[in-house]
């Protein structure tokens, strides 16, 4: 639904929020911070330019609709999320017209803080989480990779393919990840041998949030599926290519993939984002049509700028700002849509609920330099990126930073951010000594 809140006239009064590059007020995305100093429980908030906006004290000064101040008042987004979409309508055009009008100043001034002051914390308790592989030239890459005589495997034109990932280890952006030990065996070893992974990847991932609940035994029929997602956010699938590689089969990625998942802390509503929705690319002729249950009508794509950036301990040293690895965008990318990967999930009668996470997979491009992960930037390996500073990589080194960045732009309205989504690598522990 398009309206007034995407007016890309519309300015806020909070100092540097008029034109900010990813939180300006047709924005208003949600997460959930605490204050460095001082009272450090959760609360859930917008962000407004540099500015976050505490809407638990908003709620309880009466200044957003009644029935949203209990949903409010929780330390995580799946009260909010359970509610249904017109209420997260609602609450948008009530922060939309607090945070526009000057008149409301007063109003919101104490519930104001600056983003330096401030954690994010993980917005949802989230209960499950799904990793797809819906973008096709990753999955065309890696296959290539992995199985060179079989890259795409024949069911992919057929089903949005997944595993079911690790809540558990699902982080907020600026966790440090370490680097985690596994069983590695190189193609013409006897044996594998017990060690730290020596080819540690990113993967850059869209994250779905799911909103409110089906029952175990109800599908979700693919022209309501899009009601069913509550927002976005940045995902990293960080993964061990070298345990993935002997670990995958037959039952796909294990212990290569759940020691760490990092999230982008705010989450980008369906509502902020209907402006960019898209018709998805036409398939290629020759390719299947899906079966019904996931044929969709419409704009039921999404078109957002994605990019990611690695800066070295060396780099950090000598004041260097991150340098750009990858740019591209989702809509290139997804053989599958948002809609269908969510239709397709609850097709067998699989209960989603609000907070869970779905990630689309690995969004590379047709082209090189839209590779999202260093698999496929250094060819498996085996062409290191040069880097400033004269290094280079071909997969992670300890102190590496690495970081994905998203927007939403179109022609006529205002471009919305996600807020970057950074890891730091830290050394393998030692715990066998
Ligand atoms: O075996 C393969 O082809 C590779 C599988 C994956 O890497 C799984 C995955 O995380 C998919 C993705 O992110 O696109
Ligand atoms: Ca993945
Ligand atoms: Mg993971």
């Amino acid at each position: 639904m398009i309206d007034h809140t995407h007016d890309p006239r519309a300015q806020s009064w909070v100092d540097g929020a008029a034109g900010h590059p990813d939180f300006p007020v047709q924005n208003l995305p949600l997460g959930v911070f605490s204050h460095k100093n001082g009272d450090t429980a959760p609360r859930i908030a917008t962000a407004i330019g540099d500015h976050v906006v505490d809407l638990a004290g908003l709620a309880a000064d009466g200044a957003l609709p009644a029935g949203l101040a209990t949903a409010l008042a929780q330390p995580t987004l799946n009260a909010l999320f359970r509610l249904a979409e017109a209420d997260r309508v609602a609450l948008r055009h009530a922060l939309f017209a607090l945070l526009s009008s000057e008149r409301c100043r007063l109003k919101v001034t104490p519930h104001l803080y600056p983003a330096a002051d401030v954690v994010l914390h993980l917005p949802f308790a989230i209960g499950d989480y799904t990793d797809f592989y819906v973008g096709i030239h990753h999955a065309t890459a890696i296959g290539k990779l992995f199985r060179p005589d079989n890259p795409l495997l024949p069911n992919y034109k057929h089903v949005p393919i997944g595993y079911h990932g690790r809540a558990s280890s699902v982080r907020v952006s600026g966790t440090q990840v370490v680097r985690p030990w596994g069983q590695l065996k190189a193609p013409d070893a006897d044996a594998p041998v017990h060690a730290p992974c020596r080819r540690l990847d990113h993967e850059l991932e869209l994250g779905l949030w799911i909103a409110g609940d089906n029952d175990l035994g109800a599908p979700v029929p693919i022209g309501t599926a899009w009601e069913r997602i509550g927002g976005l956010c940045l995902l990293n699938d960080w993964s061990a290519r070298d345990i993935q590689a002997w670990e995958y089969q037959p039952l796909g990625p294990f212990l290569a993939k759940n020691f760490a998942t990092t999230v982008s802390p705010w989450v980008i509503t369906a509502q902020a984002l209907a402006p960019f929705r898209t018709a998805p690319q036409p398939r290629p002729a020759g390719d299947p049509q899906p079966l019904p249950y996931l044929r969709e009508e419409g704009e039921g794509a999404l078109a957002i700028t994605l990019e990611t950036t690695l800066r070295t301990a060396a780099m950090r040293a000598a004041g260097l700002p991150p340098h750009r690895l990858s740019h591209g965008n989702s809509h290139a990318a997804m053989y599958w849509t948002p809609a269908q990967i969510v239709a397709h999930h609850a097709s067998n009668g699989c209960d989603l609920h609000a907070g869970d996470l779905l990630g689309t997979g690995t969004l590379s491009g047709p082209t090189p330099e839209s590779a999202g992960s260093l698999m496929e930037l250094s060819q498996g390996g085996k062409v290191p990126l040069p880097l400033p500073c004269g290094e280079s990589r071909t997969f992670l080194e300890d102190g590496d930073e690495l970081a994905l960045h998203a927007r939403a732009e179109r022609d006529g309205f205002a471009t919305i951010g996600f807020g970057p989504c950074v890891g730091q690598i830290m050394p393998a522990r030692q715990p066998w000594a």
